[in-house]
């Protein structure tokens, strides 16, 4: 649904037809208007209008290819397939991989591990195997859950003494096995041996198996060498933080698929602030768009640099403080190295660059950067002057530097 106008004290809600409209109706109006009343700026009611889809436009509803009589497999989120995934260098690998699996499950790559930080988009490629999977044969039984689940199902089996029908619908009843955050198998001993026979299961027979961490099996505590051994079978890919054209592209594709028009501007606006995280990336769009349609202002750089100014890390000041734990997380030391008097190299380089963007990007004077170092104001200035120098001539520490600033945000 998307919001259209608003009409005699209503919120006109754009509804793509009349089922839709009265099932929303039915389902969820004391909850659309019980949030009105928190956040609608006093409007209270909801008004609906049916819309026509445009031919080809983005179709949020579940595809309509699918068999009526096959339900979408539980818990997976018809959003997330590989047609809204946008395919960078960041995450080229995992997204191949993962449609590689989806096109011949079981026999490509398996098991496949993606692994990553969080925000990244590897639940939304586990989704998009299993919705690929499910809507080109509706008779794949497509198992998606969390490891937390899984976990949470087995006590619950062992509890009620239905043990049997738990190893039925993993063992037997499963065609292709989706498990999100397996990290967190790490810390269940009993759970772990009992996910070692479903593996075992499932791999002798061919069956395809997806899992998502946010780290390498060798670096989840608790995990048993057997499983980490089997975790390594098929392929360990990781995804990485988008670039800059890609968290536009994703900015792009997302207001695509809400029917908003985002102008460049705006999108680059937010991508240069937001870089670490696609969900935070997608989190200031929604945001974006939802203020945008209920106050009808302009979407432009200042309305969201005025909407987002709570959620966009460049206004969190950037001070001496932002920069020496910038600085220190960059180089890969503490805050407190920084400010201690070692001459270590390495040390020494990276508290030449914390006193250089203290100089360059607050408003503190050399005597002021110099006691927040532990320093006098001379080796302040010497080490402005070197890292000033370096930059121009030292193709690393100008990257360094530049890096630095995408992260400072400014
Ligand atoms: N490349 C991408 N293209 C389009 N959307 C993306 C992409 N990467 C991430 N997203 C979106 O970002 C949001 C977060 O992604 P997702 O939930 O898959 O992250 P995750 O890596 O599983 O994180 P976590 O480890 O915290 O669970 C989702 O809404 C997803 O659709």
């Amino acid at each position: 649904m998307h919001a259209l106008d608003v009409r005699e004290g209503a919120l006109v809600l754009g509804v793509p037809d009349r089922f839709f409209r009265d099932w929303v109706d039915d389902h969820y109006r004391s909850l659309l208007e019980a949030t009105l009343a928190r956040v609608g700026n006093g409007l209270v009611k909801v008004a609906y209008e049916v819309v026509e889809e445009p031919s080809g436009g983005p179709n949020l509803l579940p595809a309509p290819t699918v068999k009526e009589n096959s339900a979408r497999p539980p818990r997976l989120n018809a959003r997330f397939t590989f047609a809204t995934f946008v395919v960078s260098d960041s995450n080229q690998l995992p997204a191949a991989a993962a449609q590689a699996v989806s096109e011949k499950p079981g026999h490509n790559y398996n098991p496949l591990y993606i692994y990553g930080g969080t925000g990244l988009g590897k639940t939304h490629l586990l989704h998009a195997v299993g919705n690929h999977i499910w809507e080109k044969d509706g008779s794949q039984r497509v198992v998606y859950l969390s490891s937390e689940q899984f976990t949470n199902e087995y006590v619950e089996s062992v509890r009620e003494h239905r043990m049997a029908d738990f190893r039925r619908k993993f063992r037997e009843e499963c065609d292709v096995l989706l498990i999100d955050d397996i990290q967190f198998l790490g810390k269940r001993e009993e759970t772990q041996k009992e996910f070692f026979y479903t593996f075992n299961t499932l791999y002798e027979l061919n069956k395809a198996i997806v899992l998502t961490s946010d780290t390498l099996p060798s670096e989840i505590p608790g995990l048993e060498e057997r499983l980490r051994s089997r975790f390594t079978m098929g392929l360990i890919t990781d995804i990485r933080e988008p670039n800059y054209e890609t968290r536009v592209a994703i900015l792009q594709k997302k207001a695509e698929a809400e029917r908003l028009t985002l102008p460049d501007d705006v999108a680059h606006f937010i991508a240069k602030h937001i870089q670490r995280n696609v969900r935070e990336l997608e989190g200031a769009l929604v945001k974006l768009s939802a203020i945008h349609s209920l106050s009808r202002q302009p979407l432009t750089v200042e309305f969201a640099a005025n909407v987002l100014k709570d959620i966009l890390p460049a206004n969190r000041v950037v001070d001496v403080e932002a920069i020496q734990r910038e600085v220190a997380r960059y180089y890969k030391v503490t805050v407190e190295a920084l400010k201690e008097d070692r001459r270590h190299k390495a040390l020494a380089h990276a508290r030449q660059v914390a006193m250089y963007l203290c100089r360059k990007l607050t408003k503190s004077s050399f005597p002021e950067i110099a006691s927040r170092f532990n320093k006098d104001h001379s080796t302040v200035i010497a080490s402005v002057r070197k890292v000033e120098g370096s930059r121009e001539t030292d193709p690393t520490v100008k990257r360094e530097l530049d890096d630095l600033e995408e992260k400072l945000g400014v």
